[in-house]
């Protein structure tokens, strides 16, 4: 089969880089050249691009996010929307989550690649453990994605360099998993109005040493130093920013989150936790 794969994906934390590895394994070992792109760093995205548009018909975009308040990360989405029409693509989305709900991630980025011309090839859904609960001795998701998690996505790749005919793949209505009071809640709350009810971040002015890390492990490059460090709008609230600040100098109250968190998991009890569709 003549298939391009291109991997692209945002991982603030690393778990969704994780699976994206596994994808790219998967495709090297069945034999086929992979291109890949971490819409979190400086990377210029021109030569995937370019990729992209060669590839034409026998691009294959698996792409991934992590699910942030039930949604796919407004870098992923907004790449989404500024790729070009590309009719009879086929396009693999993925999405790790923390325990909570997985949300209508799925379902608006497999929405948004129809909208743009492709056929959905399969998709999948992680537990992975939940980034904002660092500080807990249990997390939610704790030790995933493990092995098991692994196979999954390369059985997916298996089954997807299988197909004679990408464009047989999966129907939208599968990723609309969530229950359509659920999904209508969970439109309702975008990150950007969640953001508002994120604990707030201080700067310790006699911690920081302005050693410009924060900025450095900010995929949204959202923090400028005026002199200290400054949160500009497109901050999607990883929090990377106060897990890696090496003086603890960026102090953050999380522990009314975690209560919050593990009350939404109760509510949803969502499984499976991983799964592929094909
Ligand atoms: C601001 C924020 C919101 C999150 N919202 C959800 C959510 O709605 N449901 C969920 O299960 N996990 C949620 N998570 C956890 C992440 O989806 C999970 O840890 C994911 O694997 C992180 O991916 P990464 O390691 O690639 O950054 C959230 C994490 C953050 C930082």
């Amino acid at each position: 089969m003549a298939l391009k794969p291109v991997i692209i994906y945002c991982s603030p934390a690393g778990t969704t880089r994780h699976v994206a590895d596994v994808f790219e394994d998967s495709l090297k070992r069945s034999g086929f050249d992979v291109f890949v792109l971490d819409l979190g760093t400086r990377q210029n995205h021109d030569p995937v691009l370019s990729k992209i548009k060669e590839a034409d018909q026998d691009l294959c975009l698996f792409i991934g996010s992590p699910v942030y308040v039930s949604h796919a990360l407004p870098p992923v989405m907004n790449f989404i929307s500024n790729l070009p029409e590309l009719n009879g693509a086929s396009a693999v989305p993925f999405v790790t989550w923390g325990g909570a709900s997985s949300g209508i991630a799925l379902y608006e980025m497999g929405k948004a690649l129809k909208e743009k011309g492709f056929d959905l090839a399969g998709a999948a859904k992680v537990i992975a453990v939940h980034c904002m609960m660092w500080r807990s001795d249990n997390p939610l998701g704790q030790g995933r994605p493990n092995s098991e998690d692994d196979n999954m996505i390369q059985n997916l790749v298996s089954q997807i360099c299988e197909k004679t005919d990408l464009k047989q793949g999966i129907d939208l209505s599968v990723l609309a998993y969530q229950t359509k009071a659920a999904h209508a809640e969970m439109e309702k709350v975008s990150l950007e109005k969640a953001k508002g009810h994120m604990p707030k971040r201080e700067i310790d002015e006699n911690l920081c040493t302005q050693c410009n890390i924060c900025s450095d492990v900010c995929p949204a490059d959202a923090i400028s130093f005026s002199p200290y460090p400054e949160f500009g709008s497109q901050c999607i609230s990883c929090f990377n920013c106060v897990k890696q600040c090496p003086e603890q100098a960026i102090i953050a109250d999380l522990s009314q989150l975690e209560g919050r968190i593990r009350q939404r998991s109760e509510q949803f009890k969502e499984q499976p936790l991983s799964c592929i569709y094909i």
